[in-house]
């Protein structure tokens, strides 16, 4: 998509929480010679160590420039919240989770200068007590939301493509997210009801339910506009499998600790949009209960 003339001038840049993914981002950001503080629940200071670089976080002082708001899907609409009086009139703001985005209430809350992105990424991040780890090298799309977030092209690219790239610009995530949303379908409930790592779902076993899922979600997405190929999408869960074999699922680990999962904005949105096209997803309907009844006992 078309870019802005390159000298708009780097943000300063607030991370929100102390997550695996937004201290993996702050981290790079701080490696590469970045401005960056942290955005947490009680404000604070942060020393971490990430891979052999111990490193120190400021507090976030108000006004924010511009935002990365890497928490769970049912974060959002809270850390969007706290945020808000914060923020300066022309901050930029880039959510990024798992599962399908739900931006309508937040884009009316910002006001008509605030930009809004979306960032998807395959980056692997693991936090243990005060150590990060970057377990898989990835990838991430970028796309801006709205007018405001449109006029800061360059500027958010560059930043992202410091903290989470390399990134890709587009003007629509939304196919990006289904394809995203098909393979966490496929591995992330299966791994969690039976407490395995994403590896063992290479054997035969699960193979019947692997193609059922995906043959549910790609009908569901063509009715919703967004068609997913079943070949490429089964080859594709396959060659995710193989390369994250020895790791957990971000489900399972939720599960493992006793923690809230994203399975509403996962299989859950899979299910409500299969009703809402009148398509029959037995499976997947099956393993949202099954999730939720998991989710719930913990
Ligand atoms: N980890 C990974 O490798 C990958 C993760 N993802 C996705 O990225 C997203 C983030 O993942 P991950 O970093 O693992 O998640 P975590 O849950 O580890 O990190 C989220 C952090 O945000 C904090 N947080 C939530 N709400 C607020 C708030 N209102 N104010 C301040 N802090 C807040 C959480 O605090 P608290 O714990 O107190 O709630 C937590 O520290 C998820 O959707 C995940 O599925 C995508 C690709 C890979
Ligand atoms: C791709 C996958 C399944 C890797 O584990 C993931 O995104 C997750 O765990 O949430």
């Amino acid at each position: 998509m078309a870019q802005n003339s390159p000298t708009q001038p780097a943000l300063s840049w607030t991370v929100v929480g102390q997550g695996a993914i937004g201290l993996l981002a702050a981290s790079r950001f701080k490696l590469a010679g970045w401005p960056v503080q942290l955005w947490l629940r009680q404000p604070a200071a942060l020393d971490i160590r990430f891979e052999q670089h111990p490193l120190h976080f400021n507090c976030a002082t108000a006004p924010l420039a511009a935002v990365l708001i890497p928490v769970k899907s049912y974060a959002v609409p809270a850390a969007v919240q706290a945020l808000l009086p914060a923020l300066a009139p022309d901050a930029q703001l880039v959510l990024s989770h798992n599962g399908m985005a739900a931006t309508e209430h937040i884009l009316s809350s910002l006001s008509p200068a605030q930009g809004l992105w979306f960032l998807t990424t395959t980056h692997g991040a693991l936090k243990q007590g005060a150590t990060v780890r970057h377990t898989g090298q990835g990838q991430s799309v970028l796309s801006p939301l709205n007018a405001a977030a449109k006029n800061q092209l360059l500027a958010v690219q560059q930043a992202m493509d410091i903290a989470l790239g390399p990134v890709t610009l587009t003007g629509n995530i939304l196919p990006f997210l289904w394809h995203k949303l098909a393979i966490n379908a496929a591995i992330n409930p299966l791994t969690a009801l039976n407490n395995c790592n994403n590896g063992e779902l290479a054997k035969a076993q699960y193979q019947p339910l692997i193609s059922q899922i995906l043959a549910e979600v790609c009908q569901v997405a063509e009715a919703a506009g967004y068609p997913l190929q079943y070949a490429q999408m089964l080859e594709k869960v396959q060659q995710v499998i193989q390369n994250t074999a020895a790791n957990f699922s971000s489900m399972q680990q939720d599960i493992a600790h006793s923690r809230r999962t994203e399975i509403d904005a996962i299989t859950g949105y899979i299910v409500t949009q299969a009703a809402r096209y009148n398509i029959a997803v037995p499976l997947n309907t099956q393993l949202l209960q099954q999730v939720l009844q998991l989710q719930h006992r913990g």
